[in-house]
């Protein structure tokens, strides 16, 4: 039997790829795709929606489906922990149900947080720079917030001290942003798609790891991994690495 699939967002850049995705797999239905003004209802009858929508949207989006018992798979950035708790909360009362919130699909770049997080404890400094499209809403990108948290957390638990930094005088933002402690640069230039470097520094050494998605197409094998599996993971799962053994 295959998987009936809607795609909310589906009028959008990552909604249409989406669409294309699921009308090319053999084993996905496409049960409808939604936009701004669409009725939810039950979602044409999917079995599972994928949500790549907007920051202010997402939430509601999210609640309406898994409060009807409907897997969801979620590309839309700008969670934050009380978002997440309040997902939860609704998950809970529909037990069997599961959602699966990733600010990545791209493998390239779940691994670029992978080798990131281990990276971290090794080096006296580290500092991302995001490079996006200038039509993207949010800054600094949802995967560059996640990649931030993921190393404070490594460097935190192995002990590593505050990296060195003597600026004492300067123009507002000209550090970026500080997310968790690492500082986050946000770069929006035409010609882009979606880009991250993780900068790590000793004494006498370098390390960048750097991914690039050069088109939207990387990353629909992560979107259709996370359709096909998150029927299979009850609850929220926060991040692809969990459904790939990472
Ligand atoms: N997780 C990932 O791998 C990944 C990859 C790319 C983009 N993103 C994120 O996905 C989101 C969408 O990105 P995009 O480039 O496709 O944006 P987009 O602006 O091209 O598309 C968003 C679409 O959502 C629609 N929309 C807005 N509010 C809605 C609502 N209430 N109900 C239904 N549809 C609604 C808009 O009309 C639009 O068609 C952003 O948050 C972006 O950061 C995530
Ligand atoms: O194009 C976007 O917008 C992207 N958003 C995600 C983010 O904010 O991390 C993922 C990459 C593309």
């Amino acid at each position: 039997m295959s998987i009936r699939v809607a795609v909310i967002g589906a009028a959008g850049r990552m909604g249409s790829e989406v669409c294309r995705a699921v009308e090319a797999a053999e084993d996905l239905e496409l049960a409808g795709g939604f936009d701004v003004g669409d009725e939810l209802g039950d979602l044409g009858g999917a079995h599972v929606a994928v949500d790549f929508t907007v920051p202010d949207a997402t939430l509601d989006n999210v609640l309406h489906c898994v409060g009807r018992g409907i897997d969801v798979v979620v590309g839309t950035t700008g969670w934050d922990d009380d978002r997440l708790a309040t997902v939860r909360g609704v998950l809970d009362a529909n037990p069997g149900t599961g959602a699966l919130i990733a600010p990545n699909f791209a493998l390239g770049a779940v691994l670029t947080m992978k080798f990131a997080a281990e990276a971290a404890r090794f080096y006296e400094s580290v500092e991302i720079v995001e490079l996006h499209h200038p039509d993207k809403v949010d800054a600094p990108s949802g995967t560059a917030v996640r990649t931030a948290e993921l190393v404070a957390a490594s460097r935190r638990e192995a002990g590593v001290a505050p990296a060195p930094d003597a600026t004492a005088s300067g123009l507002a933002g000209a550090r970026g942003a500080e997310v968790d402690g690492v500082p986050v640069h946000a770069v929006r230039l035409r010609g882009l798609v979606a880009h991250e470097e993780v900068l790590l520094g000793s004494v006498g050494e370098t390390l960048t790891i750097r991914h690039d998605s050069f088109d939207r197409v990387s990353f629909m094998p992560g979107v259709l991994i996370g359709v096909r599996e998150v029927g299979r993971h009850p609850g929220l799962t926060v991040g692809l690495e969990h459904y790939l053994d990472l």
